[in-house]
């Protein structure tokens, strides 16, 4: 017999606890290995994200129902709790019947057939628990709710503030006398994020970064301007009734409906390139011009390279810096697709310094903790612990000072994050200009999460002319 959705489901979900990949992966890896249909492994998707996503959410409405400390059930069974609650709280077009009835039985394929009776028990008492009404109003029996298929259009509709879905009783904490713990179980983030976020932005704009947060990201591509303009590559699409809007970077466009990125017109020509609308502004600043020698110091995937090459026309160097070969691969093949020539990969060791140059202008683009990215890359609120901070400042600060001595004096700096913690952007910038003399702050930008898309920090600095 053929494995199911919800059978692939269970075994990525096992395989993420497990492994230090990203769910993305894992799940393209499971669908392809399981050939399923385009909307099963869309499916497959919203379960493994939905269920990363919201599982700090899920426990809270779980554990008032398993009368055993969690360490008494088995990882797997876990799973499948959360599975089942996460259909019967989250999706409102798996029938709730069907819900409980498949999740129970996934529990032979994880190998847990005595542990069928008490998943059937504990998924009824939640399907008991979630109504079929939505509130705006926050409160400990109403859940953060986003309709995950269509969330952007939904918190639209919404004005940005997203609506709950009611409860019979109250599980959650109280939003107003408890606000901490109860950020922290109705939008699902660990306790020390949730406090973090809490002190920096108050009560309002965390609720409106966690419905952001939960909601399933929109799709972006970067059209590549050496191939079409946004506007001849938007008659294509519209040829194939594929809707795509225009954004704020010139050659930004979102679409509003899911899509395989490799079926879109153009995928095999290098018509366009998945990129966030943020990270399209991180190569746009560093003003770079035709003949340029640059240096990308953290390049892969590649998606700011072939964003410069493109900037350059085509005519110029990029030398492509990277520690991970295997993701280092990616952006020749990136380069490749685009076609686009003059991108050289250079893999680093460890502690290697960047290539002597001297570069017209470089790009540091650092490894942080991703928290503007958390709505796309569902497990990194649960990975991250406080005390990485530490270790990534030092790396962002040690990047930034060796990239900007590769720079001919005159040249630009970009510093950038894909995080929103002020400690890894501008405090990272400040520092290195305080202990490194000829460099000036000449311009910076946060990208807030949401608007309209990833959160994000860059910032421009100038070496003085000799
Ligand atoms: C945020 S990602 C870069 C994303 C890339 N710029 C893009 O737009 O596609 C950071 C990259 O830095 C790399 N990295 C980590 N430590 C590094 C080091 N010491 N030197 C150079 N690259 C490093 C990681 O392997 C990772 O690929």
């Amino acid at each position: 017999m053929s494995i199911t959705a919800r059978q692939v489901a269970a075994d990525v979900l096992n395989r993420s606890r497990s492994r230090d990949g990203f769910a993305a992966e894992l799940v393209d890896d499971a669908v392809n290995a399981a050939n399923l249909s385009p909307q099963d492994r869309r499916f497959v998707t919203q379960l493994v994200f939905g269920v990363i996503r919201r599982g700090g959410t899920l426990d809270a409405l779980l554990k008032p129902f398993i009368h055993l400390p969690t360490h008494a059930v088995q990882d797997r069974v876990w799973d499948l709790l959360r599975l089942g609650a996460f259909q019967l709280t989250f999706l409102t077009h798996v029938p709730k019947h069907a819900a409980v009835h498949e999740t129970v039985e996934l529990a032979e394929h994880v190998g847990a057939p005595k542990a069928k009776g008490f998943v059937n028990g504990v998924l009824r008492r939640i399907a008991e628990l979630t109504t079929d009404e939505f509130t705006d109003a926050p409160g400990a029996a109403a859940v953060p709710f986003a309709l995950v298929e269509s969330a952007p259009t939904h918190l639209e509709r919404a004005g940005g503030r997203g609506s709950y879905r009611r409860l019979t009783k109250p599980v959650l904490p109280d939003p107003v006398t408890d606000p901490a713990p109860y950020f922290a179980a109705a939008f699902s983030f660990p306790q020390w994020l949730a406090n973090r976020w809490l002190k920096r932005y108050g009560a309002d704009e965390c609720v409106r970064l966690g419905f952001w947060f939960n909601a399933a990201p929109p799709l972006w591509v970067r059209v590549n301007k050496l191939r079409a303009s946004r506007e001849s590559y938007r008659i294509q699409l519209a040829a194939q009734t594929i809707e795509a809007e225009a954004g704020e970077h010139p050659q930004s466009l979102r679409f509003p409906q899911h899509h395989s990125i490799r079926d879109l017109p153009g995928y095999a020509e290098g018509d366009f390139a998945v990129q966030d609308h943020s990270s399209m502004l991180v190569a746009s600043a560093l003003g770079v011009q035709p003949g340029m020698r640059v240096l990308d110091a953290c390049a892969a995937p590649g998606g700011k390279t072939t964003h410069l090459m493109e900037l350059m026309d085509g005519r110029g160097h990029v030398t492509a810096c990277d520690i991970d070969p295997k993701r280092l691969e990616t952006v020749a093949a990136l380069a490749q697709r685009m076609r686009l020539t003059g991108i050289e990969t250079v893999l680093l060791k460890d502690n290697e310094e960047f290539p002597a140059g001297p570069f017209d202008a470089a790009l540091v683009d650092v490894p942080c903790s991703n928290t503007g990215v958390i709505g796309r890359r569902p497990e990194v609120r649960w990975r991250l612990k406080p005390n990485e901070f530490e270790y990534l400042i030092r790396l962002q600060t040690r990047l930034l000072i060796l990239a900007a001595d590769r720079v001919k004096p005159g040249g630009a700096v970009v510093y950038s994050t894909c995080s929103i913690e002020p400690d890894e952007n501008e405090g990272v910038v400040k520092a290195v200009l305080r202990g490194m003399r000829g460099l000036t702050l000449e311009a910076e930008h946060h990208s807030v999460p949401g608007r309209p898309s990833d959160g994000g920090y860059w910032a421009r600095l100038r070496k003085a002319k000799a």
